[in-house]
């Protein structure tokens, strides 16, 4: 019995990186097959089909090898147990036979002794196979148990309180450094105040840390120094759940749910009726689109939105926010997507909706023909603010606002003159904003 419960613990845990070997490789070999039918397109994009098959196949390669050493260390415990109980059974009867032979035992005797080894066998295996079972199951289950070993970053404080908006969503950043990894600064004591039912921009080169703020604003993550406030109080201290209830966004890539159009824009709001769904489809210029499509609002989107436009997604996460209605609005290049036209329609329907509701918005934006009318203009440069104002101070000021706005609008008067649209509706924003300037 000692020689069989240790020959069965040392090669099952000999077979546990057999187990671990074959779990890690078809878990890479799941991950390669989503990854790669996610990104059908740029598969397809650069023929890299046969790569990607290739790249499955190397994995599954990895899988089948793991699995066979599973299958055949399975095989030599099974035979390490029957010889070594065969072994104890042949013993036992040779001794009983031998027994029998001189005369200290009867042939009963032998029978039971070959009846008790057998009646022992049962509980034997029984006992191997499930410890083999029980230590195979917990290693299956070991990416669960890391997974409860994760640390959740941003946790609510025990005495955490909703956010009240006495002040109207005042946003402040106080020296607020934040990096991803500790060797990459982000934002470097960022200091800058998002005034109360004002219209601001954000604007920089790209990775400067706009999308980063909006993150830490929602804290998806938590700032290393400094605090963020609304009215005062600083969002470590408040619920999370009041916290996102009390901002909107509009990211930069919509999310869609694999739905109708008519279930994603009202997931801004769940308890939106149809009308109110219609309303702000309405107001987010995406109505006509809709209703010009075979089945209406109950169009199917297919999976992340695949089957509608850029442009129509943007609309469809903007309908979303504004059915949300939520005090602080942040708007992450909102309509990079759309043409200049309905991009116009569509920042003034939000323009009127922020006047009329006086609600504090936030517009990240690379384009600044979209901006220009912000009560203030912040922009940011190696993690911190490097100028702010309102569109004339900054041109006037002759920094990086100023260079980024000539450039941008040089660009913008050569590309109308070319399309032969120097009297269309961008030329006059154009040349208005310049006298403006
Ligand atoms: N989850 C993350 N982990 C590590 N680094 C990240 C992560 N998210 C963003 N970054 C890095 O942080 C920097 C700032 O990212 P962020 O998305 O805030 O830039 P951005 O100013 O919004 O850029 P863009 O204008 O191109 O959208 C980038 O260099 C980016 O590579």
């Amino acid at each position: 019995m000692a020689a069989y419960t240790w020959f069965t613990i040392a090669t099952t845990a000999w077979r546990t990186r057999f187990r671990k070997q074959a779990n890690a490789a078809e878990n890479r070999g799941a991950t390669v097959e989503l990854d790669s039918l996610i990104n059908y397109e740029a598969v397809k994009y650069f023929n890299n089909e046969k790569y990607e098959a290739k790249r499955y196949d190397s994995a599954l390669k990895e899988y089948e090898d793991a699995s066979i050493k599973v299958a055949t260390s399975l095989a030599y415990l099974n035979t390490g147990q029957n010889l070594i109980f065969s072994t104890a059974l042949t013993g036992m009867m040779y001794m009983a036979a031998q027994g029998v032979a001189e005369g200290s035992l009867t042939v009963g005797d032998l029978v039971m002794v070959n009846q008790l080894v057998f009646q022992l066998s049962v509980p034997l295996n029984f006992l191997g196979s499930v410890y083999r079972e029980l230590r195979q199951s917990l290693l299956d289950m070991e990416t669960l148990f890391n997974l409860q070993k994760v640390n959740i970053a941003v946790q609510e404080k025990p005495n955490a309180s909703p956010l009240t908006l006495n002040q109207g969503g005042v946003v402040r950043f106080e020296n607020v450094s934040f990096a991803y990894r500790p060797d990459r600064p982000i934002l470097s004591d960022l200091t800058m105040t998002i005034p109360a039912g004002r219209k601001v921009a954000i604007v920089g080169p790209s990775g400067c840390g706009k999308s980063t703020i909006l993150r830490l604003l929602f804290r998806f993550y938590d700032v290393q120094s400094g605090r963020i406030t609304i009215d005062g109080q600083d969002i470590r201290d408040v619920t999370l759940e009041s916290l996102r209830k009390s901002i909107g966004v509009v990211p930069q890539d919509t999310p869609l749910f694999n739905d109708t159009i008519e279930h994603n824009i009202r997931y801004g709001n769940v308890d939106a009726s149809h009308e109110e769904v219609v309303a702000a489809a309405k107001r987010a210029q995406v109505h006509d689109i809709v209703e010009g499509l075979p089945e209406g609002y109950a169009t199917q989107v297919g999976e992340r939105g695949m089957m509608i436009s850029g442009g129509e997604k943007q609309r469809l996460a903007v309908s979303r926010l504004i059915l949300k209605d939520p005090p602080l609005l942040f708007f992450d290049e909102a309509t990079s997507a759309l043409d200049t036209h309905t991009e116009q329609l569509l920042l003034g329907n939000i323009n009127g909706i922020l006047k009329e509701k006086a609600r504090t918005s936030v517009f990240v934006a690379h384009r600044l023909r979209t901006i220009y009318d912000s009560d203030v203009i912040i922009v940011l440069k190696d993690g911190t603010v490097a100028e702010q104002g309102t569109h004339e101070q900054l041109v006037e000021n002759n920094g990086i606002y100023s260079e980024l706005w000539s450039a941008q609008e040089m660009l913008f008067t050569e590309e109308g003159e070319e399309e032969g649209q120097a009297e269309g509706r961008e030329r006059r924003v154009g040349e208005d904003l310049a006298k403006r300037a």
